[in-house]
């Protein structure tokens, strides 16, 4: 299939260590970047996969590149990384490595991103009040500079996030244990490592970061070293330190710490790398230190793991956050404002509002958040007072959003047509090669379990084609997703991609 497992390599076997080249000039750049990606790609796929692609930044050899969501990130990393990293080196010279983070939006301006690590909580103003659809808050991973000159950078340590403290998470039914676990963690007796790892795991949201930063402050705070790094970062240490040809491998220079955090580790892809996480993980646990690990899903559901690694992460303490429950979610909502009244002592939001929200708003911490920002936003554009109907107004999206997407059988071949490199009209035909027919099964098979249309309508929809021909193609898909792992991650991928 169109996998390329081993392909996060962003880094170019080059020398070239240049200064960044000049804002104008960096965006010309980029400029002809995107051009000759939609040359060479065409329409279809540059619009699905690179139409949000965004140019950050320029540093030290490295172009910073984000998009809205982890899902286009990981994607466009697994599938399209060397061909972005060669465009953008026939560019320019002075690019030799291209990352991709996923946009925040507290700000474009990636410095003050960085420096959000490091200030007190912002207060939000209208400009930052106004999360994107999705919620996201989150600053996206970029390397601050100033990291890559000490100890940290080195091994691409990320900056902690100074507003995700143990003081500011708080704790309910859902969280009770994750949060004690990471306690005892953050306070062990002489710094002893207990549960290792201790892996969390939690769906969106869900504050695993949040927990992961906390411990990181706390024990950074008794003066213990510790590195924090997401997935992304992990790779990229390796890599440079492949790059480098350093005479010590990545574990032995990890070896110098004291705990060790990983963020995402559902990311990690590639079997070099991943091997290399193994022998971390390996020589961590068995020189005592203490390694913290979350992940969207538990240890065995790590696909892209080795099975010696998953039963590793497995070996400590795992831990489920599970969905946040109402008390929960007041409680969120209610500090939330508190704080928030500190910096706007005329903000209001009262009980029969709070707990309206809470229960409308049931996904995540990021939500919540976003729906605060929100009723903030419209208490100080409007100068009037949030009321029920008020609140409902400006969190409706937030609301509307969470209702599942309804998907059309348009946009399934559309972006099928263009994962396969064929047209659309070469899924409505006759045509009987394999190149194909297996899109079209897939594209079949999708209609089938993402929309409500009969076989009938699916195979009208699909160039007048009997609903007996429908149901072969969705049992030649199902039969193959249980045998072929590379396709039906392939699939899911795109179901994902659809319901976006
Ligand atoms: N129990 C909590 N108390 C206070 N804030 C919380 C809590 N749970 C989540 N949040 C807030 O919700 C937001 C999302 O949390 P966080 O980034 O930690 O989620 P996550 O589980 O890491 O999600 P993702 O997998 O998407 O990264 C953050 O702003 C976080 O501070």
């Amino acid at each position: 299939m169109y996998r390329s497992e081993d392909h996060r390599t962003f880094a170019a076997p080059s020398e070239n260590g240049m200064e960044a080249p000049g804002e104008q000039s960096a965006s010309d750049v980029w400029t002809r970047v995107k051009r000759r990606l939609r040359a060479e790609l065409g329409e279809d796929i540059f619009a699905s996969w690179f139409g949000r692609l965004e140019l950050d930044s320029v540093i030290e050899g490295c172009a910073y590149l984000t998009v809205p969501t982890r899902f286009l990130k990981s994607w466009i990393e697994s599938h399209y990384a060397d061909r972005v990293l060669a465009v953008y080196r026939s560019e320019s010279g002075d690019v030799e490595r291209v990352s991709i983070g996923v946009r925040s939006t507290l700000g474009r301006d990636p410095a003050a991103q960085r420096r959000v690590s490091e200030a007190p909580r912002p207060a939000p103003t209208a400009s930052t009040a106004l999360p994107s659809a999705s919620g996201e808050l989150k600053t996206p991973s970029l390397p601050a500079p100033q990291e890559a000159r000490g100890e940290s950078g080195d091994l691409g340590g990320a900056p902690l996030d100074s507003r995700l403290t143990f003081e500011s998470f708080i704790v309910g039914r859902s969280n009770a244990l994750a949060h004690a676990a990471a306690d005892r963690v953050a306070h062990a007796q002489n710094g002893q490592a207990i549960y290792n790892p201790l892996y969390l795991h939690a769906g969106v949201g869900l504050g695993k970061t949040h927990l992961l930063h906390a411990i990181g402050h706390e024990v950074r705070a008794q003066g213990r070293r510790v590195i924090y790094l997401t997935a992304d970062r992990f790779m990229y240490g390796f890599v440079a330190s492949l790059k480098a040809q350093t005479s010590l491998a990545f574990k032995e220079r990890l070896r110098g710490i004291d705990l060790l955090i990983i963020d995402d580790v559902q990311f990690i892809q590639g079997k070099q790398i991943q091997q290399e996480f193994g022998h971390t993980l390996n020589a961590l646990i068995d020189a005592g230190r203490q390694i913290v690990i979350a992940a969207d899903r538990p240890p065995a559901d790590l696909e892209n793991l080795d099975e010696r690694v998953r039963s590793r992460l497995a070996g400590g303490l795992v831990v489920e956050v599970s969905a946040l429950d109402e008390a929960l979610r007041t409680s969120i909502l209610t500090t939330r404002v508190e704080a928030l009244k500190t910096i706007h002592p005329t903000f209001e939001v009262g009980p029969s509002v709070i707990a309206y929200v809470a229960r409308a708003i049931t996904a995540n911490g990021r939500d919540l958040e976003g729906a605060v920002n929100r009723l903030l936003a419209h208490a100080t554009l409007t100068g009037s007072s949030i009321t029920l109907e008020t609140a409902e107004t400006a969190i409706r999206d937030l609301v509307r959003n969470r209702e599942p997407k309804r998907v059309k059988i348009e946009d399934i071949q559309k972006l099928v047509a263009s994962r396969y490199n064929v047209s659309r009209s070469d899924i409505l035909s006759e045509r009987r090669t394999a190149a194909v027919v297996r899109p079209r099964q897939i594209a079949m098979y999708l209609s089938k379990v993402l929309t409500l249309r009969s076989l009938p309508e699916i195979g009208r929809r699909f160039g007048g084609r009997d609903h007996t021909t429908v149901l072969h193609a969705v049992r030649k898909i199902e039969k193959a997703l249980g045998e072929d792992h590379a396709l039906s991650d392939e699939v899911e991928l795109l179901k994902r991609m659809l319901q976006e």
